[in-house]
């Protein structure tokens, strides 16, 4: 493919993602099999300049005044990558496969100075979550933006077992895995060149699973035992559970509900292909069907359905989409949820309650709604529950002093892909009062 029918393809494949739910990935991976005369390197560069522009997408289409893939490449074109507007009216001829030629209202908003644009914008995130980040990392807010929406995020596996020999094959098969920080069992891998990790034998074997960093910590912190019985209230496709189940070293009882059907039937496979039991259970929509586990569990882990926004840097292309009343009525709908797991919690058993998101409406202020509610609950340092085997050491001193940046009493962690260089999670910790 020429440059010039790269970038054609790529403004088409933003429109069709424009109208679709479906992630980035797989849709240019459709894009991909349905167009074979593209070669791996035209789909590489088309991949490139799709994501450059989902992430700019806020920038892009102030100074081009329009949101249409045309004018997202166009303005990526100009105001990132530098390339002139006379570079631009020998690649935009309209001859062959290359796009059409530049219009005079596209002309007029390239060449127009793109200084104005309030500061905000520079981020690609839409303006309410730029002043959330600003309200958590006052003057950091533009680093941690920029951390948020970085290309090319690692891939971190979980091993259920001893990390060396995985990372000694791994090192033969010719990738560069590197131990994670913060997780004893953690394996990260360059996304560069994007490893094949479900062809490869440990995975087929159930040894190895994906999951960031931030979200195996969050199953870690729960604090599941050996012989406790444990509820995953929102199991969805299992990631939590596994950790759990790991933690638990096959003693004990899980319960991972959900009160979607299909999400929980996707757990099947991963407990059969790593040899693990759990009782799985629908809920109904107010909680139906967990009557026999009220006062019973010894521990309760809530990872409540959330905006996503702290793995922006894996699906740049849900940012814009996301508004303002979505995250109010999220943090309605984590706080009813919070609370009717919180009954299933024996006297003396633990809570705890995470999200993967940035945002402090469906972090701290779902949690301080929380504590204010149910007061025979009482906070469960951090520092008190790091120091376990699935934690390095090293990892457990920087959790505790990022616990208790995050929170005075130091049971609420904030990760993110600035501060830990995890996904975004938040996890605040809990004991039922005897
Ligand atoms: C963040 S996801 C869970 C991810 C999962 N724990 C993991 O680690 O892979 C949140 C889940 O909450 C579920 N959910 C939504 N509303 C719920 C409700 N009212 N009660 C329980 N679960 C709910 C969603 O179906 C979704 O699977």
């Amino acid at each position: 493919m020429t440059p010039a029918a790269r970038l054609q393809s790529a403004a088409e494949i933003l429109d069709l993602l424009k109208k679709s739910r479906r992630p980035a990935e797989e849709v240019l991976k459709d894009w991909g099999r349905n167009n074979r005369y593209a070669g791996s390197k035209d789909r590489r560069a088309i991949a490139d300049k799709v994501y450059q522009c989902l992430r700019a997408r806020e920038r892009l289409s102030f100074a081009m005044d329009s949101d249409a893939g045309r004018s997202l490449v166009l303005g990526a074109l100009h105001f990132l990558d530098g390339v002139s507007i006379a570079e631009i009216d020998d690649l935009y001829t309209g001859e062959g496969y290359a796009p059409p030629k530049l219009s005079e209202t596209e002309r007029n908003r390239l060449e127009a100075p793109d200084g104005e644009a309030p500061e905000w914008l520079e981020s690609g995130l839409p303006e309410f979550v730029v002043e959330r980040l600003k309200s958590v990392y006052g003057d950091n807010w533009l680093k941690e933006a920029e951390a948020l929406m970085l290309p090319r995020a690692p891939i971190d596996l979980r091993v259920n077992g001893d990390r060396a020999p995985l990372i000694a094959g791994l090192e033969m098969l010719g990738y560069k895995p590197e131990p994670t920080p913060f997780s004893a069992f953690g394996v990260r891998l360059p996304a560069d060149p994007p490893p094949n990790v479900r062809a490869l034998p440990a995975f087929r074997q159930g040894t190895i699973e994906i999951q960031d960093e931030g979200s195996q910590l969050a199953g870690f912190l729960a604090g599941a035992r050996p012989g406790m019985t444990v509820v995953d209230y929102c199991a969805g496709g299992g990631g939590k559970t596994l950790a759990l189940l790991q933690a638990m070293q096959g003693e004990g009882r899980l319960i991972a509900s959900d009160v979607e059907k299909t999400r929980l039937n996707n757990i099947k496979p991963r407990l059969t292909r790593a040899g693990l039991e759990a009782d799985l259970r629908q809920l109904g929509p107010d909680g139906e069907g967990m009557e026999d586990l009220e006062g019973q569990a010894d521990l309760v882990l809530v990872d409540a359905p959330c905006s996503g926004s702290g793995v922006w840097r894996r699906r740049p292309e849900t940012a814009h989409k996301l508004e303002e009343k979505e995250v109010a009525r999220l943090h309605e709908l984590q706080t009813a949820i919070l609370h009717r797991a919180s009954r299933l919690v024996k006297p003396g058993g633990l809570l705890a309650y995470a999200t993967c998101s940035i945002l402090p409406d469906e972090n701290e202020r779902t949690a301080d709604r929380f504590e204010a509610d149910h007061p025979w609950f009482t906070p469960r340092a951090v520092a008190e529950v790091v120091d376990t085997p699935s934690i390095t050491p090293e990892g457990a001193q920087t959790l505790k002093s990022i616990a208790h940046k995050s929170d005075s009493r130091g049971h609420r962690l904030r990760l993110s892909p600035g501060t830990s260089h995890t996904d975004g999670f938040f996890v605040s910790l809990y004991r039922r009062e005897p």
